[in-house]
């Protein structure tokens, strides 16, 4: 298989390992969270997540998702405590979802499926910039919120509300002033192991961060992420859903809780 990776048959999660053999190692993500089988560790601390609107750049399509962008050359929009022992500055943000409202999250919780999931990518300041960082086994550290399908979400609305402007694979435009703070849960209790990227290059420099407590979104909202476009413009259109991978073997790991 060519770089060409997705998540149709011939190029979905079962066949990354064909151009990306760590998509077999020892620490891949997603998992399946087992509550009973988690550790609660005292000395986990808070989540510290303070993010500056006035970092936010643009939201683009990137044909396997859409994520909106920060500017992270100084110390404005911030991952703190919590499990990692070092500042992360935020990089990104973007989501994977399902073709119906039964799945559509990477991580499940007893094998339970939320309709979508939330990715916030932070790389760790001790290295000299993201693509350095994502090489590293303490390198970046991704917060996840799982979406439970209930009240329309009005900060989720914000985002869709700049869908018609990237359907198309490659597609982008500017996008100002949204705090990714909004679209975090109240309670920030939360599960955390060590994993990887869950899409190629599935690097293994992940300390995932998976929040307990949901946030909501309607299903007519859902239905609106299914209109975005693998395709590119021109090309026949091809419904961007099913865009998560599975969960992988926990292969020993152990998943630590903030929270009793
Ligand atoms: N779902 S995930 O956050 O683990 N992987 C998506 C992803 C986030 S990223 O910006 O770190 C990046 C760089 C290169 C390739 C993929 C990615
Ligand atoms: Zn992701």
């Amino acid at each position: 298989m060519s770089h060409a990776w997705g998540y149709g048959a011939d190029t979905g999660p079962d066949k990354w390992a064909d151009s990306f053999p760590i998509a077999n190692g020892p620490r891949q993500s997603p998992i399946d969270i087992v509550p009973g089988e988690a550790s609660y560790d005292p000395a986990l601390k808070p989540l510290v997540l303070k993010y500056d609107p006035s970092t936010c750049l643009e939201i683009l399509n990137n044909g396997h998702s859409f994520q909106v962008t920060f500017l992270d050359d100084i110390d404005s929009s911030t991952l703190k405590d919590g499990p990692v022992l070092f500042n992360h500055r935020l990089k990104q943000f973007h989501f994977h979802w399902g073709a119906s409202d039964d799945h559509g999250s990477e991580h499940t919780v007893a094998r339970t499926k939320y309709p979508a999931e939330l990715h916030l990518v932070h790389w760790n300041t001790k290295y000299a910039n993201f693509g350095e960082a994502a090489s590293q086994p303490d390198g970046l550290a991704v917060v996840g919120v799982f979406l439970k399908i209930g009240e329309k979400n009005p900060n989720l609305q914000k985002l869709i509300d700049a869908f018609d402007s990237i359907k198309t694979k490659g597609s982008q435009c500017s996008f100002a002033d949204f705090n990714p703070e909004t679209l975090l849960p109240g309670c920030l209790d939360y599960w955390t192991y060590e994993g990887s990227l869950t899409t190629p290059p599935l690097l293994e420099s992940v300390t995932w961060i998976v929040c307990k407590e949901p946030i909501s979104v309607s299903s007519e909202q859902m239905a609106k992420f299914r209109s975005l476009l693998f395709s590119g413009e021109g090309e026949t259109e091809c419904c961007m859903v099913d865009n998560y991978r599975p969960p992988q073997p926990l292969k020993g790991r152990t998943v630590r809780a903030s929270f009793k």
